[in-house]
Formats: C-alpha cells, structure tokens, sequence
C-alpha cells in the first residue's frame, strides 16, 4: 500500500511512524522549514519529540495545490490536520479518487458551521470516497508501538478496508464500521467531557465524581448521536466509551489537561499557550451546546464547559451547578 498522510502534528507523525514499518509512507507537511527540520534530524521535535522517523518514511512539502496530484499517486490518504483544516483539505481532495480518512475529532467551529467531517465532506467533496479513523489513541503510544485498538468508520467500504489493510497490525487492530455520525460524535464530544473530568479532578472532586462525569457524559453524548442519526451500540465501542474513558482519565490528554489548569487558576489562554498543541474540546465546545440545542438535546455537562471557557462560571461553581441539578430519573 502506498499512504501519503496529509499534516505532521503528533497525530499525523505517530501513523505515519507506524504504517512505514509495513508501507510506502509519505508525510507531507505544510511548512518547507518544518519539513528540512524533519529530514535533518529525522525526528519531529516540535510535536512528537522522542521518536525516530523510520529511515523509509518520505517527508514532503509543498504548497497546498499541488496536493490532488500528489494524493493520486497513493493508494489511501489520511488528512491529519485539526477540524479547522479539513474543510480546505476535503475541497482541494474533492475530484481524487483514492479512498481517504480523516483523524480529527470534532464540530466545526468556523463559521459557526457546527458541522462534523462527513457533513462537511457532502458540502465540499460529495463524490470522494471519504471516512474517519477515530477510537482511543494516545499518538505517543502509537508511534512506540504500544497496543492500541482504532475504528474505520465509513459508509464506503473501499475506505474501511483501505484502513485496515494499512493499519492493522500487529499492534494496532482496526475494526470497521459504517455508522460514521456516531463514530464522529463520540470523537468530539468525548474531547468536551475531558475538559469537565480535567477539573473534575483538578479540584481534587474524587473518584466518585469522576465516574459520575464520564457515565452522565456518555449519557449526553448518546442523546446527541441518536439525534444525528447514529446507531446506540457505536456509543458503546471504540470511539464513545474507549475513547472517553482514556482522555477523560488519561494524563497524556490535551483536554483532560485543559481542565486540569482551569482547576489550578490558569486562565484559558494559559492553558492553550501551554500545550503546543490543539485542544479541539476547546474550540467545538460551544458548537455541541448549540447543534445539541438546535435539536432540543439536553447536554448539561457540556453547557457547564461551554460557560467555565466563556469564564462566565469559576471551576468549582461549575461544579457546584452540575451536582445542584434538580433530581432527575437517570434515563
Ligand atoms: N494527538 C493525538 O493523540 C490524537 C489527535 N487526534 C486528533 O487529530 C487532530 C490533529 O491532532 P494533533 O496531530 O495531535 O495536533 P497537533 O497540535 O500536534 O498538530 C497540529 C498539526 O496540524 C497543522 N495545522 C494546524 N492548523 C491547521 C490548519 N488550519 N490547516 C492545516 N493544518 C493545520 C499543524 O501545522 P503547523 O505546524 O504548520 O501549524 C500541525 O502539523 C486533532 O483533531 C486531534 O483531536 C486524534 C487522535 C489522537
Ligand atoms: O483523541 C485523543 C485520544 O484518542 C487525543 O486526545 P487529546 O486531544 O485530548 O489529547
């Protein structure tokens, strides 16, 4: 197989590490500086310092139109930029007929779309065959090689199987599944309960509040998916429980560390300056509460972070407004 993964974050870098010990890898990168930092010491110190570029996995740059040419030449591309970027990265892909993925987690926030990547696959690029390969995956984990478990999630079956002949190994196993809203949905929101269990913990709340967090979380997230139109057994897989459980209790999250500096009294651009990578719970926040609302879905947990970013709410009354919450069934 020939991969070309489009962005050199963490993310992009540690599959790309990971498919060139079995494929012809391309990393293609947006900045040429970045790229001859890369090449020169065959190691991506700005975002996944410590971990040795295979001596077979190519480093490209190069300006941005030159991309569908470049794409054509693979058998599976994979765009690895935040969700601000797929939108542009899915118009430029719109006419290349390789099967492509995307990795990123979340609702558009530009423009207010609130859209996820299939939606806005159907605006900009309706005739690619395109999917997204989500499920619990710390890159630094991936790329050395500890065992980690993914979702293909596509309604085409050319890009769920491009996606595990690429990646399923021995590992990292890939199972396919068609229900692409729910796997979406569970990506994004899971990045936003983070944020919550981040302070959670932060405010040194316990392991019973914690807990509480991530089910009544899964809770909101499963009512916002079936409104989209997403299966109820995907919330329980790979990409709704798994990957919630590990940002929401795992150190290496960039969100889950978002709620923890809240906790501490960072202010919120503190708290972004200091990861030197996306938080996308940050930026889609906002974007869930209202797509949720626009459907009449209920997400308290979710309107806590939303206000506790907009620093309407302090950590702990954020806290105190989710355990003063009238007495409810738990359905
Ligand atoms: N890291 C992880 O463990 C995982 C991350 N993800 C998801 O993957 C996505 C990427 O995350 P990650 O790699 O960690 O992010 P990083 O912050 O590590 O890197 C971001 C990368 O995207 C590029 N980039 C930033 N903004 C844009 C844009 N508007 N258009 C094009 N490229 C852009 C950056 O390039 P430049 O340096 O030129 O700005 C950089 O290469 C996110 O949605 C994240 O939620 C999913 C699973 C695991
Ligand atoms: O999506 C991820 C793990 O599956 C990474 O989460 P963070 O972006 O919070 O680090």
């Amino acid at each position: 197989m020939k991969l070309v993964v489009l962005g050199a974050g963490a993310w992009g870098t540690a599959l790309a590490v990971s498919a060139a010990a079995r494929h012809e890898v391309t990393l293609w990168l947006r900045d040429a500086d970045q790229a001859r930092e890369l090449l020169a010491c065959r190691e991506n110190r700005r975002y996944l310092p410590g971990i040795a570029l295979p001596a077979g996995l190519l480093v490209r740059d190069g300006s941005a139109q030159d991309l569908p040419q470049l794409v054509a030449a693979h058998h599976l591309a994979v765009i690895a930029t935040p969700m601000a970027g797929l939108r542009a990265m899915l118009g430029l892909l719109r006419d290349v007929p390789v099967p492509t993925a995307w990795v990123c987690k979340g609702f558009e926030a530009e423009a207010g779309s609130g859209l996820l990547g299939h939606e806005i696959q159907a605006q900009v690029a309706p005739r690619l065959a395109g999917g997204a390969l989500s499920g619990p995956s710390f890159a630094l984990e991936v790329a050395r090689g500890q065992p980690t478990a993914l979702v293909a999630a596509s309604p085409h079956g050319s890009v769920r199987d491009a996606l595990v002949d690429t990646f399923h190994g021995a590992t990292l196993r890939v199972y396919a599944n068609d229900d692409l809203p729910g796997v979406e949905v569970g990506g994004a929101v899971k990045n936003v309960l983070a944020i919550a269990t981040g302070l959670c913990d932060g405010l040194g709340l316990g392991l019973n509040a914690r807990a509480a967090l991530i089910t009544r979380g899964l809770a909101e997230m499963t009512r916002l998916g079936l409104a989209l139109g997403a299966r109820p057994d995907t919330f329980m897989g790979l990409s709704g429980l798994g990957d919630l459980v590990l940002t929401a209790t795992g150190d290496l999250s960039r969100n889950r560390r978002v709620g923890l500096l809240l906790a501490q009294g960072r202010t919120l651009d503190q708290a972004v300056q200091s990861l030197g990578h996306v938080a996308e719970g940050v930026y889609c926040a906002r974007t869930v509460v209202e797509r949720a609302a626009r459907l009449g879905v209920e997400m308290p947990i979710a309107s806590a972070v939303v206000r506790l970013l907009d620093g309407e709410l302090p950590p702990a009354a954020a806290v105190a407004e989710l355990m003063g919450r009238q007495a409810r069934s738990e359905r």
